[in-house]
């Protein structure tokens, strides 16, 4: 009988051959065998979104190869990654689980105004972006069906403007009939506020709801804008009642968007809202060397990983870090190397080294350092893996910004300034005693500094 990793291996060959590169990356990569006890192969996946894709669109492909393979029926059983780190927290003795999830480890009218560059192959999937490219490419195949509205959410230069637009992109090649509208929140509320100056409400109302997929980003910017989020609540409900597809992004999660209708807080919620966190430094590594091919530069692959730990904020700097590096390089007329990088990048440090710190660089560096989302940072969750990255976050926001015990505590989903009082005392009372925990905040304020 085949073990566990065999037949996977076998399959996802299998799979290889039998897919495109964007499906394999996207569903099959991730998966990871778990037990095969001779019928049953359980397979660990990493969210939710996988576990129903393989069920509705994999299963029975794997079911036919693996009768194949093994001649006999096999059924696959899926759970996901989070429930083998939970038993494998439980269960620390049991070797073959702790290994799967120390594996774990290593490791978005007419005109639609699309940026032709902003497609699927160009994007790196890593663990910060791993949900919400799942769910683009789900949308882009099937739009108006599973995921309506599909929220992207998380900080600025993360990708999601690029993700959404991969999604249009992606449509229109596999169906050039498709009617895809793209806009800024801002154009939203320029052309409809034009519409109403002109005496056409109603072209502006056809424009924009006779689409099949319609995006609009940064719809933070809606906030207190009560004339616009009327008429967007309609032209909401009028796509959503006839199944087209709504894609939306914002730095943050509806609920914190201020002064937007309940109503729409609760529309955007439908749907799937899926965060975006920041880089890790093996997907920041993957990105710059994907974007110097795409530019035809020549750079070894210290070099980048020294540029990809240098520019850890998001992937908009990272991108500004490497033409900044070719515009040196090209001025000096010497090949890139890190000695040129570091001194094309001084500059840059010093400029970043005069920028205030705020909450949010301390919340997205708490967030990454320790894998968790940004959501759950700012979350109830009592768990102490959240719990304590969350109050250290608090701990920092406190020492290294001006901002007051109530705005910090609003910055952390609405907390009460008590509970920032009492996380703050509460950190400063264990790193007297914990080496280690000394050590891990120290790592995290000589990033941020
Ligand atoms: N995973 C990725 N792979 C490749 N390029 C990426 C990735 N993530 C972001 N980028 C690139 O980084 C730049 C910034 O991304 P984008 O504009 O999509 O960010 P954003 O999250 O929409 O930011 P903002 O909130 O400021 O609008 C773009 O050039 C985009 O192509």
């Amino acid at each position: 009988m085949l073990d566990k990793d065999s037949l996977w291996q076998k399959l996802s060959d299998q799979f290889r051959s039998n897919t495109t590169d964007l499906t394999y990356d996207t569903w099959i990569k991730p998966v990871k065998p778990i037990s095969f006890d001779g019928s049953t192969l359980t397979l660990s996946l990493p969210s939710e979104l996988h576990r129903d894709y393989w069920k509705e669109q994999l299963a029975a492909n794997l079911i036919e190869y693996a009768f194949v393979i093994t001649k006999g029926n096999i059924e696959p059983k899926f759970i996901l990654d989070s429930d083998v780190n939970q038993e494998a927290q439980e269960k620390p003795v049991d070797n073959s689980v702790q290994q799967e999830s120390d594996n774990d480890e290593f490791s978005f009218s007419k005109e639609n105004h699309l940026n032709p560059n902003y497609t699927f192959d160009n994007f790196i999937i890593g663990k910060g972006n791993q949900m919400a490219h799942a769910a683009a490419l789900i949308v882009s195949e099937e739009p108006g069906k599973l995921y309506n509205p599909l929220f992207f959410y998380g900080g600025v230069g993360l990708g999601k403007t690029h993700l959404m637009q991969a999604i249009g992109n992606k449509r229109l090649e596999d169906h050039p009939e498709t009617n895809v509208k793209y806009v800024t929140s801002e154009a939203f509320t320029n052309d409809f506020i034009n519409a109403i100056q002109t005496n056409r409400t109603e072209e502006f109302r056809r424009e924009y709801r006779d689409v099949d997929i319609l995006m609009v980003d940064d719809i933070q910017f809606f906030a207190q804008k009560e004339g616009t989020q009327e008429e967007f609540f309609h032209t909401f409900n009028d796509l959503y009642n006839n199944d087209k597809q709504i894609v939306l992004t914002s730095d943050r999660v509806p609920q914190e968007i201020p002064k937007l209708q309940e109503r729409l807080v609760s529309r955007f919620a439908w749907g799937l809202p899926v965060d975006i966190t920041p880089p890790d430094l093996e997907t920041r590594i993957a990105i710059l060397k994907n974007k110097a091919k795409l530019d035809n530069l020549v750079i070894p692959n210290d070099t980048l990983s020294y540029i990809a730990g240098q520019i850890d904020s998001n992937v908009r700097e990272l991108e500004g870090a490497l033409s900044r590096v070719q515009a040196y390089s090209k001025l000096k007329n010497e090949p890139i190397t890190t000695d040129l990088v570091y001194e094309a990048l001084r500059g840059l440090k010093l400029s970043q080294d005069n920028r205030q710190l705020s909450i949010v660089d301390i919340q997205n560096k708490v967030a990454s350092y320790f894998h968790i989302s940004i959501n759950d940072l700012k979350g109830k969750k009592r768990m102490k893996s959240i719990v304590m990255p969350r109050q250290i976050a608090m701990y920092l926001s406190r020492e290294m910004t001006s901002n007051s015990l109530p705005k910090i505590g609003k910055e952390f989903g609405g907390k009460d300034h008590t509970t920032v009082i009492h996380a703050c005392d509460k950190i400063a009372e264990i790193i007297k005693l914990d080496a280690d925990l000394r050590k891990e905040i120290a790592d995290i304020k000589s990033a941020l500094n």
